[in-house]
């Protein structure tokens, strides 16, 4: 079982990705929440490999199965455990890295800390194991859902391509129209040949991913050390291939004064305290302010490119790594749904601590 996530929604992980399957069992999500099974299937559908030519060609139909937690359409309060079958696996592709070293993945440190690691596809460090997380977000989802919260994600920036816009002036719902999920649709064109052209010298490249979350009331969180923030950090740069995070305003934010960068408060006609700017990224002191939250995450270019590179073998010797099989060339447009799923994941569980928080 992987370590688990959460502290009253809580998920862990198993599977390999060129094992019989992978899966999640979520424990703390409350009985009542309607189990929508399309929606579920049809997150797991924006993430699985095969998509288009700009992505990984497994073919997966990653169809889930429901083990238990769930009756009569809604969930039990139980365990819920699903499972999605492996179907395209081609593991003769790492036979050269069962002794080798892949620079930048993670053969090298899971041999160092197990000694025995599951080289066919990178076993468990396989963004594979995402698929089990998306399911679950899922049903995060569904429950932050009936709540009246929203999340959305866009790929923003694809190697020095970037979007100038702000989530504000572009359409979101452009989104899931084209193969790299930017809303910007001739941003998304150019995105899409500059990911092929990579493709096709068989290198990678890597990008962001914008997320913003509409709908969260005021008081979700927790003040010290599990700030949202903090866990919003700690679940993004969980993602395989994440290198960076921020919030608000984030790095930018050093740019301004005090007196440019403080969200100035007002009330609204009808009684709510508003913020003038959101510079906070709906969150101060660790807590949801009520406005937009919104994040950026950063990708690199995967590790795995059809280049030969410089590497060792287990014994410290010489070797050059070849670069084999059906890999992402960049995968910011797969990420979307998997930084939205790990979003839910985080807020589904601060609402259920958030409802012990005063009487
Ligand atoms: C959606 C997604 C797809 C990925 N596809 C690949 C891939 O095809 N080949 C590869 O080498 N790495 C891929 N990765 C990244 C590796 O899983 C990751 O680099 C590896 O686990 C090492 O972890 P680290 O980069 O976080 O240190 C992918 C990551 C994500 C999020
Ligand atoms: C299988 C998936 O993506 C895989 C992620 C991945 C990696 O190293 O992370 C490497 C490739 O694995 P394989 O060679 O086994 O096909 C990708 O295809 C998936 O996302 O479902």
């Amino acid at each position: 079982m992987g370590s688990t996530y959460g502290k009253i929604f809580k998920i862990a992980t198993f599977g390999e990705s060129h094992g019989v399957g992978i899966g999640v069992v979520i424990e703390g999500c409350p009985a009542g929440v309607t189990f929508d099974s399309d929606f579920i299937q049809s997150e797991l559908t924006r993430r699985k490999p095969g998509q288009s030519r700009i992505t990984t060609q497994r073919k997966e139909a990653d169809e889930f199965e429901v083990l238990s937690g769930v009756f009569e359409g809604k969930t039990t309060g139980t365990p819920i455990a699903m499972v999605i079958r492996n179907e395209d696996q081609r593991s003769k592709d790492y036979s050269h890295i069962a002794a080798q070293f892949r620079p930048s993945h993670a053969d090298y440190t899971y041999q160092v800390k197990y000694g025995n690691r599951d080289y066919r596809g990178g076993g468990r460090s396989s963004a594979r194991e995402t698929a089990a997380r998306v399911a679950a977000g899922a049903l995060a989802k569904l429950m932050l859902a009936e709540l009246g919260v929203s999340i959305q994600a866009y790929v923003s920036q694809v190697g020095a391509m970037k979007l100038e816009k702000s989530y504000q002036e572009l359409d979101l719902s452009e989104t899931e129209n084209n193969a790299v999920r930017c809303p910007d649709p001739e941003m998304a064109q150019q995105m899409f040949d500059y990911i092929d052209s990579i493709r096709k010298q068989g290198d990678s490249i890597g990008g962001v991913v914008n997320c913003v979350v509409k709908g969260t009331p005021a008081g979700w969180g927790e003040p010290v050390f599990d700030k949202l923030h903090a866990e919003l950090g700690k679940a993004m740069l969980s993602i395989n291939a994440v290198k960076g995070f921020e919030y608000g305003s984030g790095f930018d934010g050093v740019l301004l004064p005090g007196s440019q960068h403080n969200d100035a408060f007002y009330t609204d006609e009808n009684g709510n305290v508003h913020t003038r700017t959101n510079h906070s990224g709906g969150i101060q002191g660790g807590i949801s302010n009520g406005e937009d939250i919104y994040f950026r995450t950063a990708f690199k270019p995967v590790a795995t490119i059809m280049q030969d590179q410089e590497s060792v073998d287990q014994f410290g010797n010489v070797a050059i790594v070849q670069g084999k099989g059906r890999h992402d060339p960049c995968v910011v447009p797969r990420a979307v749904p998997i930084v939205e799923a790990m979003t839910a994941l985080v807020l589904a569980d601060f609402y259920l601590r958030n409802r012990s928080a005063k009487l």
